[in-house]
């Protein structure tokens, strides 16, 4: 099987399947006997094909001369991973770009649609120039951010205007769905929301938190210095960005739990609970454990924390990190549908909502195109109903974090508020947003310290 193959039989998949592209990818890749600079030409095929989908479009269907809904989906995916060569990558020859995909219309059954792909390939090849400007405009495609951002030039315009349809270049132009694009151009700008863009369509850098029980950061540095792999310490005391990525199996110190893959703004929020050994402590949405371990570690593993989730697939990968990570003290607990969660008291309540994800549309591409705006009133009234069980099972005094990895005030601080105003003396002691790119993906938490006496309804 070749890498272009493989990529057009997980996005095959993808459309069918519910989960992550991410894990797709690696189940796939687990299959086939690829050379690592394959695997690495099939993350990039995938997650660029799914990233880019409506500019893949909006290059594309000028020149299938057929109605839309007479294409194969299959084909609609071998004409996306063309056109996303020709564009995105400029290591990969104009010619083979074409030539090699064209050849996939028999991977995926339609042999006879080889003349059609061709001739769509190559009317999308002639589009694309060498060229780059820093303007956005109709015949300029966002290409990359870099130290300025670079928009790639088209011999014919196929974008809207900037200037005259804002909201509709940046849907086309850094694909996002059309409701997206005005929440945020409303939200951000022209300028911030190109940013965001740029930031949303490049592969996230990998982070890791140093695991305290283990190492520590430094001497976990010069391990991996010492592999010839290079990573920076983030302003996260644990926290190391790698400056290329790996498979994360492969680093040192994986086996012996020395690390957890975790992105910086995530690693703010267990500090931001600071948990103290002999504390007892819920966490309310703890799958796959990244932050239940990253609390057992800063309380240098004398907490206990009684870990909830109603996936129980996903409660398994919370105790395998904690065997991994050599940590102890977590208890698991399956949630059941309509059930109530333990009921304490606890010191401290971790709760890390299921939410519209918006703050990681990089490291989960398919979030853009599965989200849909009516699911955000259900899922503001499933992060205020946890909110409320997680400060009604803590002790007076104690500390209660809420956080997404959402970048929408209404999931965020207006969650927040409401639950303030809701519960008497409850008070919002500290907030943070992060800002996609600033360094690392986009979230918020909040520490709310409940009162000394417990916290009632208003009325
Ligand atoms: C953002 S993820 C949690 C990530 C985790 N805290 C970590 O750091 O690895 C949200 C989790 O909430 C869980 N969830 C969904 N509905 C829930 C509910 N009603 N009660 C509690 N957890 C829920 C999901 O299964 C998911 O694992």
């Amino acid at each position: 099987m070749t890498a272009r193959q493989a990529a057009a039989d997980i996005l095959h998949r993808s459309v069918s399947r519910d989960g992550f592209v991410a894990d797709l990818i690696d189940d796939q890749l687990a299959r086939a006997p690829l050379s690592p600079q394959d695997r690495r030409f099939v993350t990039q095929l995938v997650f660029g094909v799914v990233r880019r989908r409506a500019t893949l479009d909006a290059l594309v269907r000028p020149f299938v001369n057929r109605a839309p809904s007479t294409v194969d989906d299959r084909l609609w995916d071998v004409l996306h991973l063309g056109a996303f060569q020709l564009a995105f990558l400029t290591h990969v020859p104009k010619h083979a770009a074409v030539n090699e995909t064209v050849s996939l219309a028999a991977h995926v059954g339609l042999p006879q649609a080889t003349g059609f792909v061709n001739g769509v390939l190559r009317r999308v090849a002639d589009l694309i120039t060498d060229a780059f400007t820093e303007t956005p405009g109709p015949a300029a495609l966002p290409f990359d951010a870099g130290a300025e951002p670079r928009f790639r030039v088209l011999a014919v315009p196929m974008l809207p205007d900037p200037v005259a349809d804002p909201v509709g270049y940046l849907a086309a132009g850094f694909s996002w769905p059309k409701w997206l694009a005005t929440r945020w151009h409303a939200r951000y700008g022209d300028w911030e929301a190109a940013r965001l863009g740029f930031w949303f369509n490049a592969a996230p850098p990998l982070w890791v938190r140093t695991n305290k029980l283990r190492t520590d950061r430094e001497s976990y540095r010069l391990q991996l210095a010492a592999a010839m792999i290079d990573a920076e310490p983030g302003s996260h005391p644990q926290s190391l960005r790698f400056a290329e990525h790996h498979p994360v199996r492969d680093l040192p110190g994986y086996a012996a739990g020395d690390f957890a893959v975790q992105d910086h703004s995530s690693m703010l929020v267990a500090s931001a609970l600071n948990p103290q050994p002999g504390n007892r402590i819920l966490d309310l949405c703890a799958a796959p454990g990244g932050k239940t371990t990253h609390l057992a570690e800063l309380a240098d593993n004398r907490a206990k924390i009684v870990a909830c989730d109603p996936d129980a697939r996903r409660l398994e990968t919370v105790t395998a990190l904690c065997q991994r990570l050599g940590i102890k003290g977590v208890e698991t607990v399956q949630l059941k549908e309509g059930g109530d969660p333990p009921a304490g008291p606890f010191d401290a309540a971790l709760v890390d909502v299921p939410c519209s994800n918006t703050g990681v549309l990089g490291r989960r591409p398919e979030v853009r195109w599965r989200l849909k705006p009516t699911e955000f009133e259900h899922l503001i009234r499933l992060q205020t109903k946890l909110l409320i069980q997680a400060v009604e099972r803590v002790k007076p005094g104690g500390v209660v974090v809420y956080s997404t990895c959402s970048i929408e005030p209404d999931e965020n601080e207006g969650v927040v508020a409401v639950v303030v105003r809701a519960l008497r003396g409850l008070t919002l002691e500290a907030e943070h947003h992060s800002v996609p790119g600033r360094p690392s993906d986009g979230g918020y938490w909040a520490r709310l310290r409940v009162p000394r006496v417990a916290p009632h309804p208003r009325s």
